[in-house]
């Protein structure tokens, strides 16, 4: 563990929102969060020790990486194709992953399920259509919580969703919990932070002084890199940017990429994982390594252009999520944002475990009844929490 729950990690955070919103009554518990994000890799486990509020200690994280049969199996059934019984087989199959997932880290931790508060499990999104208000994650919450003994909350994004929110991104009320819990001051210039998740779509949670966080999907993360990988070296992933490296951008397919009607619009705003994919056959002319540059030139160009949207330009970007991993993105986000961009072990975060520790966090809120979205993050209409509860 990276920290004992007696020597508080962020002793001197306020709450998230706002320090007022604290009862009395809040208790910091262990927590375990679960996430299986838009990459198809695998499932993420992490543990915190925290109030909802607060994050007083980071235990240990794990990932457990999908078998291929797996990860071919969801592939088949993105968009809720292949019929209910199929995604029924998927989700019971996935489940059981999770299960195993929270097993080893429990061992790891030395902890039992009898000391955990909650289990927070994301599931995996096989369809977001937020604009039709549905959404879907599977994942079956009381499967879970019958196999592991625990209580488990689960499907996050439908009640967003169904009150005409975005249902994403979830995370920004951590991100605010993490950056409320580090003393800046003598550590940054003053000015906005700008917390960037590279997954396989990407995300940012802009934090400014006094004002409530504001937050959007910016574009493309690593997906697309990772299919165009796939069908080029037949790993699904241009490991630590090699390819990208050695290719040449094509500004013709960038601008077309860029010309995408997501990028002039107004967030809140969210995208699915292949939103860009049959725009993004507009580099399928071009070689290997152009198209895997040209594509990791995509991610960037959306995170530049995502600071259209922003109050104020960043003054320093974090980064999360298995983009950091990748030194040819890493170096053309520097290059292009012209600012201070770092991954968020700078801060003493965990990058691979942040968004697992992030569900930890909203399950953690959703038994207190906090609110887990906000109009700035999802456009929900009025602060508001999600998720369901299963019990053992
Ligand atoms: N060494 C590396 N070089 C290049 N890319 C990497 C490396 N390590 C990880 N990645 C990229 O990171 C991706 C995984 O990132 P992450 O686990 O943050 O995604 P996710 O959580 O599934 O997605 P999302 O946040 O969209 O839900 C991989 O699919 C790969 O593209
Ligand atoms: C619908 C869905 O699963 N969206 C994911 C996806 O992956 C990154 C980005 O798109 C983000 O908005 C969201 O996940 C993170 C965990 C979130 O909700 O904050």
């Amino acid at each position: 563990m990276t920290a004992a729950a007696a020597s508080p990690v962020f002793s001197s955070a306020p709450a998230a929102p706002s320090a007022s919103d604290v009862p009395e009554s809040a208790v910091s518990r262990w927590a375990v969060g679960l996430m299986s994000g838009t990459s198809l890799d695998g499932v993420d486990a992490a543990l915190i020790h925290s109030d909802g509020r607060t994050v007083r200690a980071f235990g240990p994280a794990r990932t457990c990486p999908y078998p291929p049969e797996l990860r071919e199996a969801v592939r088949a059934i993105l968009g809720e194709r292949g019929g209910e019984e199929a995604i029924a087989a998927v989700e019971r199959t996935l489940t059981d992953i999770h299960a195993e997932a929270v097993e080893d880290l429990l061992a790891a931790a030395g902890l039992t399920a009898r000391q955990v508060a909650v289990v927070g499990f994301h599931g995996q999104t096989i369809n977001h259509r937020p604009q039709e208000r549905h959404t879907r994650q599977i994942g079956d919450g009381a499967r879970l919580a019958a196999r592991l003994g625990c209580p488990v909350v689960y499907d996050f994004r439908t009640a967003d969703v169904k009150a005409g929110g975005q249902g994403a991104p979830l995370v920004p009320v951590y991100h605010q919990a993490l950056c409320a819990g580090q003393d800046h001051a003598g550590q940054d210039a003053p000015g906005v932070t700008a917390v960037l998740n590279i997954g396989g779509v990407a995300n940012v949670t802009v934090l400014a002084a006094g004002q409530a966080p504001l937050a959007f999907d910016t574009g493309p993360g690593n997906a697309l890199l990772d299919d165009w990988a796939l069908r080029h070296t037949g790993v699904a992933v241009d490991r630590d940017g090699a390819l990208a490296r050695q290719g040449q951008v094509d500004a013709a397919a960038l601008g077309r990429l860029m010309a995408h009607p997501y990028f002039s619009r107004r967030p809140p705003k969210s995208l699915d994982r292949d939103d860009f994919a049959a725009l993004a056959r507009c580099v399928d002319g071009l070689s290997a390594a152009d198209g895997a540059a040209t594509l990791a030139a995509f991610t960037v160009e959306a995170c530049a252009t995502a600071r259209d949207w922003m109050p104020q330009a960043p003054a320093r970007w974090l980064v999360c999520g298995g983009g950091r991993h990748n030194p040819t993105l890493m170096a053309a986000l520097r290059q292009r944002l012209a600012v201070p961009v770092e991954p968020v072990e700078s801060r003493g975060w965990d990058g691979d475990a942040l968004e697992a520790q992030a569900f930890a966090f909203l399950a953690l809120r959703h038994l207190d009844g906090l609110p887990q979205t906000f109009p700035e993050t999802t456009g929900c209409p009025a602060p508001m929490t999600g998720g369901r509860l299963a019990l053992p």
